[in-house]
């Protein structure tokens, strides 16, 4: 791995309520690329990314200790508030603001992080944002009718538009298309690989699905009851995976 990592996490560990979550993660997530998080339910993924944007810090019990430097910033010290800023965030359940139009639910986040200083810079980022998340066509037309308009798999492209309207350099998805249609499913994933590939992105996902790694990844790392079990190269791991358990995963035999 030849680029500056863009998260490097050493020592990492979480306890949730006296259970220990994450165990001893070293951890260095590489800049403009996909590395998907990949394990099966509870084995500690959606905590992994909770640290790296201290949304930890709302999970009532939760102990961190370790370092996660995010682009050269040390998380677990920072200002919260400043971190998620420059961090974009998809979750599992699409959760546009249903009181705000499609374009209020893309421009808020652009108005938070100044991102727009006139009314046609902040058009241009909704535009941007929209056309980057694979929605403008559908939605050019109705930008002022409510997100429940939309569909469930749109509703979830509206929520990766509006993470992107912010122009954050990392962007993390928490299993993005596990509710969500095939169809809409390749759509978020073909964005996913044109913002690494365009634009340089660093992009962390979670997921449980080894084909949807394949299909994303740059890097897969495995996650197997708190412990990063294997991490490298996707098509490495692909043809040659180490791990016991991530050959169980790959055959579908567990996950
Ligand atoms: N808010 C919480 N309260 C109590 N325990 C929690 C909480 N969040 C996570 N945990 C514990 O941490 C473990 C890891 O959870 P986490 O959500 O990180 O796993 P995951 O791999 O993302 O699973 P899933 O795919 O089901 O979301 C869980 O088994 C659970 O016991």
């Amino acid at each position: 791995m030849t680029r500056q990592p863009a998260v490097s996490i050493r020592g990492l560990n979480v306890w949730i309520r006296g259970k220990h979550v994450l165990k001893n993660i070293d951890l260095d997530i590489p800049e403009a690329a996909v590395t998907v998080i990949l394990g099966p339910s509870g084995s500690g993924k959606s905590t992994l990314l909770r640290t790296i944007n201290r949304l930890i810090d709302f999970v009532p019990g939760a102990k961190v200790e370790g370092k996660v430097l995010v682009f050269g910033v040390d998380a677990l010290k920072a200002d919260p508030y400043e971190l998620r800023s420059r961090i974009g965030m998809v979750f599992q359940t699409p959760n546009p603001f249903p009181h705000m139009s499609i374009y209020e639910n893309v421009a808020v986040a652009a108005k938070i992080n100044r991102v727009a200083k006139t009314r046609e810079e902040l058009d241009q980022i909704v535009k941007w944002a929209l056309e980057a998340a694979r929605l403008w066509d559908e939605v050019k037309d109705r930008l002022h009718d409510p997100p429940t308009a939309l569909s469930g798999g749109q509703q979830q492209r509206l929520c990766l538009a509006r993470a992107l309207a912010m122009r954050p350099k990392l962007l993390l998805l928490d299993e993005p298309t596990a509710n969500i249609d095939a169809h809409n499913t390749v759509m978020i994933e073909n964005a996913l690989r044109s913002l690494v590939e365009e634009l340089g992105l660093t992009i962390i996902l979670v997921t449980h699905m080894p084909h949807q790694a394949l299909r994303v990844a740059d890097y897969i790392a495995v996650i197997y009851n708190g412990q990063l079990v294997e991490y490298g190269p996707a098509d490495e791991i692909a043809v040659n995976p180490k791990h016991e358990f991530t050959v169980k995963l790959f055959k579908g035999e567990v996950g």
